[in-house]
């Protein structure tokens, strides 16, 4: 089966066509209107002609466990979820409904990254509020795709089974999270009921005291509008550093010698640290971190200031494999708990998604 693997991130479109399970090619498109959907299905097309299936990611699945096929009412009930991932909801809305119209014959479907937590423990999925709202309003956990590309790989690496695997995964791109994988599943997970909780990310701010987000509409220094505003477009790196929050910007800007960007990075990276420490607790042993995501992928030495401050996990680290390239172990063997970085393959966990929801 030849998918067409689609997944919308905030910057840019990724498209990927598999054929039995290996990527063929890929290319990424800039986001995103109606228009740009429509042009980046039709380029993806003449590229590699008609296929099998579309398969898109949409962050925000509410309770679904599995991936499902598109129609109007899926849609359109996907849709309702928008205000909880502005960032991310609309535009693969955008580009389903782009690949059905350019396809009109070829089914759709839809793949969530909130999927992989549905098994989180109600300790870590419950907030703690008054009882008719923590039933209702759960932390989902997203990057889902990332996850289980991540836990499948680090698993194959180990040579053990994947539900024998204890492990973290860090997803560091333009957002940012951990999680802890336990018996094949989500143990704990740094983002909750949105893709806006836990660590700094490049323009959505993480977790703030909630005290504060009371305080400020309290007191009328913004509106609700301007408040969500602030929190998920000018926050985080964008917001401390005063640039776009792309971590080569802000890096660069640092070596500039430019002290907003330094501290910038001092507390994505600090508060990166407590979401790996307060996951790890999740687990009753430690057996590997995958690192993936843009950044994790391709900024080395970033990694390296991250993993310098992990002390208490005990990690080896060795500063040559780190700054080597492609999908590989960095620990010292045999010292404690693996460190990999890996590429994050959400286009191929896309495809098998869509093999599955297609089987006769
Ligand atoms: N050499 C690089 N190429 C691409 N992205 C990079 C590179 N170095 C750092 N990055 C970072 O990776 C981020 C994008 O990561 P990615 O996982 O593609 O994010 P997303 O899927 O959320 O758009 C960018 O914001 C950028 O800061
Ligand atoms: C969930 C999420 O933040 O995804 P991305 O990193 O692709 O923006
Ligand atoms: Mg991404």
């Amino acid at each position: 089966m030849r998918v067409l693997a689609l997944n919308p991130g905030s910057s840019r479109m990724k498209g990927t066509l598999v054929e039995r399970g290996v990527a063929h090619d890929s290319a990424s498109w800039p986001g995103a209107d109606e228009s740009s959907d429509e042009r980046a299905v039709d380029d993806a097309v003449r590229r590699w002609g008609h296929p099998d299936a579309v398969a898109v990611r949409f962050v925000h699945g509410g309770s679904r466990a599995r991936p499902e096929l598109v129609d109007d009412d899926l849609l359109a009930r996907l849709a309702r979820l928008t205000p909880l991932a502005p960032l991310h909801q609309p535009l693969s809305l955008g580009v389903a409904s782009a690949a059905r119209s350019v396809l009109p014959d070829v089914p759709v479907v839809a793949s969530f990254d909130t999927a992989f937590h549905r098994g989180l423990p109600k300790a870590a999925a419950r907030y703690a509020l008054p009882r008719t709202w923590s039933e209702r309003f759960t932390r989902h956990g997203f990057h889902g795709l990332s996850c289980r590309y991540a836990l499948r790989h680090t698993s194959d690496v180990l040579g053990v089974h994947p539900g024998e695997v204890r492990m973290l995964c860090c997803h560091i791109g333009s957002g940012v999270s951990v999680t802890a994988v336990r018996r094949g599943t989500s143990a704990d997970t740094s983002m909750g009921f949105t893709p806006l909780e836990g660590a700094v990310m490049s323009t959505r701010s993480g977790s703030v005291d909630p005290g504060l987000l009371l305080h400020l509409l309290d007191s009328g220094e913004v509106d609700l509008a301007a408040l969500a505003d602030a929190l998920q477009h000018r926050s985080g790196l964008a917001g401390l550093s005063g640039t776009s929050g792309d971590v080569r910007e802000v890096l660069a800007a640092r070596a500039r010698g430019d002290r907003d960007a330094a501290l910038a990075i001092d507390v994505f990276t600090h508060r990166l640290r407590r979401e790996i420490g307060s996951c790890a607790m999740s687990l009753d042993r430690l057996d590997a971190i995958a690192f993936t995501g843009g950044v994790a992928e391709n900024q080395p030495g970033l990694l390296g200031e991250i993993l310098d401050g992990l002390a208490p996990l005990d990690l080896t680290v060795d500063r040559e494999l780190l700054f080597g390239s492609g999908d590989r172990l960095v620990s010292e063997p045999g010292t404690g708990a693996a460190v990999l970085v890996v590429e994050s393959r959400e286009d191929l966990e896309l495809a098998r998604d869509a093999r599955d929801a297609l089987r006769p």
